[in-house]
């Protein structure tokens, strides 16, 4: 099932809550050493496809930021998770295939069993990074406290246990992204040359 074509040099897997600026930051990281070496990985890709198609909705909907994704938040969690329970990795898997830029930022694991899956996979490229907001900010951006998907594993299942590698503060009054993601940008760069190394 595997169609990778070459190994990465790095995996840098992002989680936090939602509204706390995961896709903006791996955006700015994915801008600063541009498409042809890094890629965003989101898990929750293939976990729309496959749940569209199962229940015939319009998958460009349930990309959307809009409302309609909202409508199906709380059973695509759920249907999510038993697909997980019969096979952990399984959207990690699709996520990754045919990914094969050096470096990889998975935008959005949710669960210990995503972190574990680049964990095992790739046990000595991959490293967590955990984005954190206050709720404060994160309601300025649109969040609201929704029962049945804040207080669940999907938004809750990291928040104890890991040891991050680095913790990004995405706050007006923290120190700059710029400033904060210094050493992950340097991080990346060396592997990107690394791989270019390899390669020539
Ligand atoms: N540092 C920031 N400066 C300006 N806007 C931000 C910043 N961080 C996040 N945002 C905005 O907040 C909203 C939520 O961020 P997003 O990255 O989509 O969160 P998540 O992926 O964690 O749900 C988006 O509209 C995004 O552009
Ligand atoms: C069912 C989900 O995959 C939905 C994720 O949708 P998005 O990735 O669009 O999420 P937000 O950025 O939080 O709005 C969650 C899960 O438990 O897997």
């Amino acid at each position: 099932m595997e169609d990778r074509v070459s190994e990465p040099s790095l995996v840098l897997v992002f989680s936090g809550k939602r509204k706390s600026g995961k896709d903006y930051v791996t955006e700015l990281i994915q801008q600063r050493l541009g498409p042809d070496v890094c890629c965003i990985l989101r898990l929750s890709g293939p976990l729309k496809e496959q749940y569209a198609q199962e229940h015939g909705l319009d998958l460009d909907q349930l990309m959307g930021p809009g409302p309609y994704k909202e409508q199906y938040r709380a059973d695509m969690i759920h249907w999510g998770e038993s697909r997980r329970r019969q096979d952990p990795g399984f959207f990690c898997r699709l996520a990754s295939r045919g990914a094969c830029q050096p470096v990889w930022l998975v935008s959005d694991a949710r669960r210990l069993s995503d972190l574990q899956w680049f964990q095992a996979e790739f046990p000595q490229q991959t490293q967590s990074v955990r984005v954190q907001s206050s709720e404060k900010t994160r309601s300025q951006r649109g969040w609201s406290f929704t029962a049945g998907v804040d207080d669940a594993e999907s938004e809750c299942g990291l928040d104890n246990g890991v040891e991050f590698d680095w913790i990004v503060i995405n706050e007006a009054d923290a120190p700059s992204l710029d400033e904060q993601l210094r050493p992950i940008l340097q991080l990346t760069e060396e592997a990107a040359s690394t791989s270019s190394v390899n390669q020539s």
